[in-house]
């Protein structure tokens, strides 16, 4: 399977070339396909925060290039640059605070700078562990798309209909995508009749982003309100409510885009499973619970506008960009280290001792 799946791989939303990290700008997708490049932290910090790149897995790996590039900065400025580089960690941490993968990018460069060998070559070797987190998320979506496949057989056999939230392909990935590999590698495995994917209020990352991935491979997408997925998955045969996350925690609880959570609810009423797709740099041990998750809050302009016309009223708009999900909702987690059937403490500290399995 893993060479059809290679031989999907389509789109990109990131590519680290001559020096220069290449971002996809997803604020104007579909309707441009505007490439921006990066020389600086601070510059790859903002394009973190205003969603030119978005998704967390691209989150931390663009994280990564910045820090090669801030490295590359201060070593040219001269002086005490392991210092000064300190701050650049801090901008990019900054930029966003609930997808855990952003952290977790920043601890592994960050380790790697303190394993520095004596006169090893600093720049050569952050360029190369920036180069194998992208390289690794990759791997594990084309390993999670396997086993999502595989646990859709040993349920269903054949995935009727799929609701998907968001968007976790290519453009929120280094790769083939969390949730929406798992779709695309059933979808070849010919076990889809359709998706409907959630526009996703306010940002629209459904309507712009997940309906244009799977519409230019063919894969039959239909595109509804979010305020329709319970009808939906009461009425069209929905057999599986796939999604992508931005922290789990150690009781299996997961954050991801809003209005994850009451898919789950309504999923748990109709008797749809529910599935996360996740690399296990999702996964935050150091949490407790999902209670413990820093939620993002945006600009309540997000909620006020559309492609910037105003749709609504003058009034306070809330905008909490994520929610949390409690793991008792979810009948799955799968991540490239293996699969969890209803996650709890005990089963997400074994999996974590896990080694990953491709
Ligand atoms: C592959 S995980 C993508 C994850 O990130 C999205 O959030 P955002 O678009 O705000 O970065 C959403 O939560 C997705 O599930």
């Amino acid at each position: 399977m893993r060479d059809r799946l290679l031989a999907a791989e389509k789109v990109k939303a990131i590519d680290w070339r001559d020096g220069a990290l290449h971002l996809l700008d997803q604020r104007v997708l579909p309707f441009e396909e505007n490439w921006i490049a990066y020389t600086s932290a601070a510059g790859v910090a903002e394009a973190i925060r205003s969603m030119v790149v978005r998704g967390a897995p691209a989150i931390g790996i663009s994280a990564a290039y910045g820090i090669v590039l801030a490295a590359r900065a201060r070593i040219a400025e001269g002086g005490d640059w392991y210092a000064s580089l300190e701050e650049d960690f801090m901008l990019l941490a900054d930029s966003r605070p609930t997808a855990v993968n952003l952290f977790w990018a920043l601890n592994r460069m960050h380790d790697r700078l303190d394993r520095l060998k004596e006169n090893a070559d600093p720049l050569a070797a952050l360029e190369a562990e920036a180069i194998a987190i992208h390289e690794s998320d990759r791997e594990a979506n084309l390993t999670m798309a396997q086993l999502g496949v595989d646990l859709i057989r040993k349920h269903q056999g054949n995935a009727q209909a799929i609701l998907t939230h968001c968007n976790t392909g290519a453009l929120a990935t280094g790769g083939f995508g969390t949730a929406l590999g798992v779709i695309r590698a059933a979808f070849i495995e010919g076990m889809v009749e359709r998706v409907y994917a959630d526009e996703t209020r306010p940002w629209l990352q459904g309507s712009r982003l997940t309906a244009w991935e799977l519409a230019n491979e063919g894969i039959p997408v239909t595109l509804n309100a979010d305020s329709a997925a319970a009808h939906i998955m009461k009425t069209k045969g929905v057999t599986w409510v796939i999604v992508g996350a931005d922290r789990i925690t150690a009781n299996g609880d997961v954050a991801n885009k809003i209005g994850t959570y009451q898919l789950a609810v309504n999923a748990m009423h109709h008797g749809v499973r529910f599935m996360v797709v996740a690399p296990s740099s999702t996964i935050d041990m150091n949490l407790a619970s999902g209670d413990d998750i820093p939620i993002e809050e945006r600009d309540g302009a997000e909620l006020l506008e559309v492609g910037g016309k105003r749709v609504g009223a003058d009034v306070e708009a809330f905008n909490p960009v994520f929610d949390v999900t409690p793991a008792d909702l979810i009948d799955a987690i799968v991540t490239e280290k293996g699969i969890v059937e209803r996650p709890d403490t005990a089963k997400m500290a074994q999996l974590m001792c896990r080694k990953r399995l491709h």
